[in-house]
């Protein structure tokens, strides 16, 4: 991840850290057996190993992007020792102190688990066992290294890695869990050494650079000097992020139609179009709106806002876009117009009703929402329901005669189960319905045993799918965090020749890494 800069109050940039950091990190996902059976042909001892190196770099740029009095988590869904306990006690004995567990086990209570490891075994591929880093043989030490074995016994006390929570499949009949909380209560010993200075143009901190860990190829290197330069993300070219100006033409027409208040700020507005016409209007906080504008040269972002409103090309003396459902709720605080607050029972018919032909006349809703519906002008609408302690907005549509609710389904059905609505004409069994088909039409039947045995040929072809486990990839997994966006893939299941294997795989690599490059920078 690389830094964000920030405006300071004196008109300059400066770092961005964070309060909260989730490090959820890739891994070898061996808590997840109960569900995934994948992981029992994958699994072998040096799994741990092969991913220990990444799992420590990311939770160790973590640790640099959070603020001092900051809270980091550091999670796993695998319950081997090396991807969990080793990488915290790697982390906590580099940071000197400055970096702590926290003690979390109250805070939820009645939860089942049991505590960190404070030692633990380290075993090769071969499953021989070592203590100690002096008992593997030197042809294993590149890849047995000194980080994977546990503290000394007369250090294990001061990490407290028995703060750490290990959640196993049997106590709440769930996945496997490792979960921890760490605190950063002073600046990390390598940030301590460099003087935190205001970042200018010329400064090595401007500049894409992924200051993280030591590149761990061959003997591990202890941390490394923050002015090392990094390659940039080359990319994808996105659409611009273009703020509303005071004077934004688009601007006074949605506010008139909307009753919207002096409060809303319109720069914090956005849309994507440079020419053309606008398709969305995205809605920002100022600090994203900052971010955004400070970082447009230095990072990619995919993606950011909420869609607050989207163009409609009805014809009427509406102001040209519609409310976006994603937006309501956040719109509704600054709204004065278009407002209709309805019974359960209206929420319940406007929802019911997902035939685009016939929706609800408003003469069918109770006689206050018609009433207040009647005396607004045709266009995007608010429907709110607040009985019997329900908080339900959506978009609707506000016709002639007739109100049309702009929700998609999956949301119809969720405000329905909340209002206690017969969703029977919702609950079809897709595979129920498909073999009743099956079982009636004889045609129907000859054509599933091709597609039968179309599958069985493909089951015999190459398939490639993500794998993170996959240890022929530990190279990509020993790389540098910039680099080593690659995700791993495994061969699933095939006949193919190995070198046909090879092709196919080192083209996903290639293509699925240019995804996860845009979702590093994902915003
Ligand atoms: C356990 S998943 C996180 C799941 C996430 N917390 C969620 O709820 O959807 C680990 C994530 O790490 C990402 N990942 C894999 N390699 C990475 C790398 N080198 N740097 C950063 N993230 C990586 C994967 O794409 C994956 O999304």
């Amino acid at each position: 991840m690389p830094n964000f800069h920030i405006p300071t109050t004196g008109g300059g940039k400066e770092i961005l850290k964070f309060d909260r950091i989730l490090c959820d990190v890739p891994c070898s996902g061996d808590g997840t057996l109960r569900k995934n059976f994948d992981v029992w042909m994958k699994w072998n001892a040096a799994n741990g190993a092969s991913l220990h190196g990444l799992q420590y770099r990311i939770v160790r740029r973590g640790a640099e992007m959070l603020t001092v009095g900051g809270k980091m988590v550091y999670s796993t869904c695998s319950l081997n020792p090396i991807e969990d306990e080793a990488v915290l006690h790697r982390l906590l004995a580099e940071a000197k102190g400055s970096l702590e567990l926290e003690e979390v086990s109250e805070k939820l209570p009645g939860l089942k688990f049991v505590r960190g490891l404070s030692s633990w075994i380290v075993m090769s591929r071969d499953l021989t066992a070592y203590s100690t880093p002096e008992e593997v043989p030197e042809s294993m030490k590149h890849i047995l290294r000194e980080s994977l074995f546990p503290p000394k016994v007369e250090d294990a006390d001061k990490f407290h890695l028995e703060r750490c929570l290990r959640i196993l499949p049997h106590h709440q009949n769930t996945g496997g869990f490792f979960v921890s909380v760490l605190k950063k209560v002073a600046l990390l010993p390598w940030e301590a050494q460099t003087e935190r200075k205001p970042v200018t143009e010329n400064s090595s901190a401007d500049s894409l650079v992924m200051p993280v860990g030591p590149v761990e190829s061959g003997k591990d290197n202890g941390p490394r000097s923050p002015a090392r330069k990094r390659q940039k993300i080359r990319g994808f070219k996105e659409d611009p992020y273009l703020f509303f100006d005071e004077d934004e033409e688009l601007w006074p027409p949605i506010k008139k139609f909307y009753g919207l208040s002096d409060e809303m700020d319109p720069k914090l507005l956005l849309t994507r179009c440079k020419e053309g016409k606008k398709k969305n209007i995205y809605f920002t906080s100022p600090t994203v709106r900052d971010l955004t504008r400070i970082n447009a040269d230095r990072l990619s972002i995919i993606n950011t806002g909420i869609k607050m409103f989207a163009r409609s090309d009805n014809k009427g003396a509406d102001c040209g876009f519609r409310i976006a459902q994603e937006g309501a709720l956040a719109l509704m605080e600054f709204m004065t117009k278009r407002r209709v607050v309805v019974t359960r029972e209206d929420m319940s018919m406007l929802l019911l009703n997902d035939d685009m032909d016939t929706p609800p006349e408003i003469h069918k809703f109770s006689p206050d929402a018609a009433k207040q519906l009647h005396e607004i002008e045709t266009g995007s609408t608010l429907m709110e329901c607040y009985e019997d302690g329900l908080h339900i907005v959506v978009v609707a549509w506000k016709g002639k005669t007739s109100v049309r609710a702009y929700v998609a389904k999956c949301d119809r059905i969720h405000y329905l189960r909340l209002c206690g609505a017969d969703l029977s004409k919702f609950e079809v069994n897709k595979f129920a319905v498909k073999d009743n088909q099956v079982a009636n039409d004889p045609e129907e039947n000859d054509h599933d045993d091709e597609a039968l045995m179309d599958t069985e040929n493909v089951a015999n072809e190459v398939k490639i799918v993500p794998n993170n486990m996959d240890v022929a990839h530990e190279s990509a997994a020993e790389k540098s965090v910039s680099e080593a966006v690659i995700p791993e893939v495994a061969i699933e299941k095939g006949v193919a020749e190995d070198n046909v294997k090879q092709e196919i795989m080192e083209e996903t690599v290639l293509s699925e890494s240019v995804d996860a490059q845009k979702d590093m920078t994902a915003l």
